[in-house]
C-alpha cells in the first residue's frame, strides 16, 4: 500500500518555497512537466546521471532547508561533487536548464528531481537477515526521512523472533509473504548468507515486493517486474584501489 509521504524536513520546505505566491515567484524558467513527461525521460536516464541525481537531491534538500531559494549551477555542482557540465547534462534529462545569471530554483529541481525518482510517496522496507549488517541497516535513523520507513524484519534465527530491533519485532522467514502483503512492503533488502538468500527472494516477491537491494554475493534470478540492485563493498574498494593505482602511474595498458 502506497502511502502519501510529506513527511521529509527537506520536502517539506520545498513545497512551502514552491508556493507560487508574489513574494515566492519562481525566477527559473522551467518548462512545463507532467508527470507522463517525467516517465517518459526517466526512461532513458543513464543508471549513472540516476545516481548523481540522488545525490543533487541530498544537496537541494540541505540548501531547502537553510532557505536558499535558487542556486547557481556552479555552486549545486561543487556541492555535489561533480563538474558544471556534468551536473547541467544532468539536469537536461529532467528538461531543467534553468536561467543563465539566475541559476535554478530549488524548490522546483527538488520537485523535478523527487517526481523523476519515483520519490514523491514512501516506499516501505523489509530487511531480512538480522545478523551484523541486518542490524545496522534496522537501527540506522535515516532513512525513514528520505523516504525509506524500515517496517519489518525478518530471521530464522529463533533467539531473534520477536525482539524489537530498531522499535520493530523480528518476524520468521516462513511469514515474509504475509507480513509483506499485509504492511505494504514494496523494497526488501537481502543480509542474510548468500545460500539464504535466492529462497528469501522468491519470498519477498511472493509478498509482492517489487524492488530488492541485495548484500548477499551472490546473482539472484527474479521475475521480469521486479528490480534488483546489488550492493558490494569489496567492488567500490577495488574500484576506488584502481584509482589510486592510476593516479600512482601503476595501472598497466
Ligand atoms: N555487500 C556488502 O558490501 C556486504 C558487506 C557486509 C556483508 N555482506 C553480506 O551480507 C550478508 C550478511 O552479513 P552479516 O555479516 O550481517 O552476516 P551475519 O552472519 O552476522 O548475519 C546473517 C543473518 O542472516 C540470518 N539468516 C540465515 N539464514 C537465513 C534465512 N534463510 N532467512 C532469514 N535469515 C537468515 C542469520 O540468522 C543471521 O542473523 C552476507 O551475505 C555477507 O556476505 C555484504
Amino acid at each position: 500500500m502506497a502511502v502519501q509521504r510529506g513527511r521529509r524536513n527537506g520536502a517539506a520546505v520545498a513545497r512551502k518555497l514552491a508556493t507560487p505566491d508574489a513574494d515566492n515567484a519562481p525566477t527559473a524558467e522551467m518548462p512545463a512537466v507532467t508527470e507522463n513527461d517525467e516517465g517518459t525521460r526517466a526512461r532513458s536516464i543513464p543508471e549513472a546521471a540516476v545516481a548523481r541525481l540522488a545525490v543533487y537531491l541530498r544537496v537541494l534538500s540541505a540548501m531547502a532547508e537553510q532557505g536558499a531559494t535558487t542556486v547557481a549551477s556552479e555552486e549545486l555542482a561543487t556541492a555535489a561533487g561533480v563538474n558544471s557540465a556534468k551536473l547541467r547534462k544532468d539536469l537536461s534529462y529532467l528538461g531543467s536548464y534553468g536561467t543563465r545569471g539566475v541559476g535554478y530554483e530549488v524548490s522546483v529541481l527538488v520537485g523535478h528531481i523527487e517526481r523523476t525518482l519515483g520519490l514523491t510517496r514512501m516506499h516501505k522496507v523489509a530487511v531480512v537477515g538480522i545478523g551484523n549488517l541486518g542490524h545496522a541497516l534496522a537501527n540506522y535513523g535515516g532513512f525513514p526521512g528520505r523516504g525509506f520507513p524500515v517496517e519489518a524484519l525478518f530471521d530464522v534465527d529463533a533467539d531473534l523472533i520477536g525482539v524489537p530491533v530498531g522499535g520493530i519485532p523480528v518476524s520468521h522467514l516462513e511469514d515474509i509473504p504475509r507480513v509483506c502483503r499485509d504492511r505494504g512492503i514494496s523494497i526488501g533488502v537481502i543480509a542474510t548468507p548468500p545460500t539464504a538468500a535466492q529462497s528469501v527472494c522468491d519470498r519477498l516477491v511472493a509478498g509482492g515486493v517489487q524492488c530488492i537491494l541485495n548484500f548477499a554475493p551472490v546473482v539472484l534470478q527474479v521475475p521480469e517486474h521486479v528490480e534488483v540492485r546489488k550492493v558490494d563493498l569489496a567492488v567500490e574498494l577495488q574500484i576506488l584501489s584502481f584509482y589510486v593505482a592510476r593516479r600512482n602511474g601503476m595501472v598497466v595498458g
